[in-house]
């Protein structure tokens, strides 16, 4: 049985660097994938959304340009070059990633599927049917998220499409019916409206995007409706029945039944680990109500030497999260720091268009804690950049604490919404207060000029 310093499992976003830098340091290390190196974000997530998202985007241009005086003629959408294109930025971000490992000293890259048979011991499915058994003094977990699939009847009867294979289809949807209302249904779903295809959401909650404030929630569902997205809240999924390439659909909205159909059915409704398999139990490690695995504020599971990285620990699932714990874990482990998860500022962005970046409290939650709050509120129509550029949708806003000035937090709905928000962000770590941003001089005609606007409604 052989024997490591250092074990990851999984080559997700903080695997994939911290088992590079224990080696570098060191340690003998081995990293165990099941699949592929890069995790979700390189082969299902951000990198292949992103890739497809600019082509959806440049679809729309294409017919939005007639409003700046510019005419392209007839726009076709070609599907197998999108996906080629997607795929082969994929097959260049792995392949990198699995060369740098690969190059590493010190390190084993191993494929095949970890489950824990001991306290600090793993035995390993490999892909030719054997098994190995490695033991370790520390073990890295950063094993990720799986889509959920609802307990709806008849669903395993249709093939619904997850995030993962509707990146996998030849043609584009006649009809797309997607579950859920949050970042994956919503990206996915103004991507496949672009590529031509009719898109209808459904959605159990009140409104869309309900950890987002409602003014948000309600500008977000008004771009989407000029965008002719059909959504459909306060509705659940009830049924499923196939007729040939049609798909019945049965929703309830408060007790009613009703029938619909479509062509496809995408499920976007969470992520969440699937750790049945793992042997967590064998070697200590506890889960909450929810399945994540539960961590300290130092990244260390229940069992001792053991840690949990990135979306399977819970809270944010995103992959600078993920990230930050791989930096959070080096200084804990390697620089023998303190470190605490707890108070990191979480920004993020919905790569809708405009894009929605946001970073710290919402308007609502501030107001559910009782903080006495200031906020700005500035629609894009009276941004000069928008104007300009012809795209006048979507709105900004900042959540100001009323005494000291402090900025608490942002959403910026625009065009570069992340970029936009990243500058409030670093307002909030510099310690920088609205009226500084207020008399800022920025240059004209930026978006960020517009910070001046947008905190000029509070005088
Ligand atoms: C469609 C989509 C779009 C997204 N877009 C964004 C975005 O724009 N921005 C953003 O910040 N985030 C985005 N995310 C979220 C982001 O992808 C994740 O938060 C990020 O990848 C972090 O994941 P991770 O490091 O926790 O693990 P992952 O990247 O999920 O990696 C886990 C790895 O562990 C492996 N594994 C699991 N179990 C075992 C086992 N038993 N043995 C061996 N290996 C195992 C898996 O094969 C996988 O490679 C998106 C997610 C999806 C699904
Ligand atoms: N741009 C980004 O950063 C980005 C993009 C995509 C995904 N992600 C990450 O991936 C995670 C998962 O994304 P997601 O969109 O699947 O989850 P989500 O948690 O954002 O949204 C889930 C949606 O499904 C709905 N829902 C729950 N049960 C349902 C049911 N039975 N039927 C229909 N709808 C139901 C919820 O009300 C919600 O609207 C996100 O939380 C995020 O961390 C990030």
């Amino acid at each position: 049985m052989k024997h490591y310093d250092a074990i990851v499992i999984g080559a997700g976003q903080a695997g994939t660097p911290l088992c590079r830098k224990l080696a570098k340091l060191g340690l003998k290390t081995a990293l165990i994938e099941k699949r592929w190196v890069g995790g979700t974000c390189v082969n299902d997530g951000c990198s292949p959304t992103k890739a497809m998202v600019a082509s959806a985007k440049a679809a729309w241009s294409a017919r939005h340009n007639e409003t700046l005086g510019v005419h392209v003629g007839g726009i076709t959408v070609d599907f197998d070059e999108i996906i080629d294109r997607k795929n082969s930025i994929v097959h260049m971000m792995r392949g990198n990633s699995e060369k740098r490992i690969l190059d590493t000293a010190g390190l084993d890259l191993i494929y095949g599927t970890a489950r824990f048979s001991g306290r600090k011991e793993i035995t390993v499915s490999l892909p030719d049917g054997g098994t190995d058994t490695f033991t370790a003094d520390k073990f890295f977990l950063n094993t990720g998220l799986k889509p959920v699939i609802p307990d709806i009847e008849g669903i395993h009867s249709i093939p619904y499409l997850t995030s993962t294979t509707i990146m996998e289809l030849t043609e584009i949807p006649e009809h797309l019916l997607i579950l859920g209302s949050g970042y994956i249904a919503l990206e996915f779903g103004q991507m496949f409206t672009r590529f031509g295809s009719k898109v209808t959401i459904i959605e159990p909650s009140k409104r869309i995007l309900k950890r987002e404030d409602s003014d948000i929630a309600e500008e977000v569902t008004k771009i989407l409706a000029q965008e002719d997205i059909e959504i459909i809240t306060g509705t659940k999924a009830a049924g499923f029945s196939q007729n040939g390439h049609i798909i019945n659909v049965t929703l309830e909205t408060e007790g009613i039944k009703s029938q619909r159909t479509c062509t496809h059915v995408l499920v976007a409704a969470g992520r969440k680990p699937q750790l049945g398999e793992f042997g967590l139990e064998v070697a200590g490690i506890e889960v909450d109500k929810k399945g994540y695995i539960k961590v300290n504020a130092q990244l260390e599971t229940s069992a001792e030497g053991i840690y949990a990285l990135g979306d399977v620990k819970g809270g944010p699932a995103f992959t600078h999260i993920s990230y930050d714990d791989y930096r959070q874990i080096i200084q804990l482990v390697v620089e023998k720091k303190q470190i605490d998860i707890s108070d990191r500022l979480v920004p993020y962005c919905m790569f809708i268009d405009p894009q929605l970046g946001r970073v710290g409290i919402t308007e609502q939650e501030a107001r559910e804690k009782g903080l006495d709050i200031k906020v700005a509120v500035l629609k894009n129509d009276s941004v000069a950049r928008s104007i300009e550029t012809g795209d006048e949708r979507g709105m900004m806003k900042a959540i100001i604490d009323a005494k000291t000035g402090a900025i608490l937090g942002a959403a910026v709905l625009a065009e570069q919404g992340g970029e936009i928000v990243t500058i409030l962000q670093m307002a909030m770590m510099g310690g920088i207060t609205y009226d500084r941003l207020l008399n800022g001089v920025f240059a004209h005609p930026t978006y960020a000029e517009s910070l001046n606007n947008l905190f000029m409604t509070l005088e």
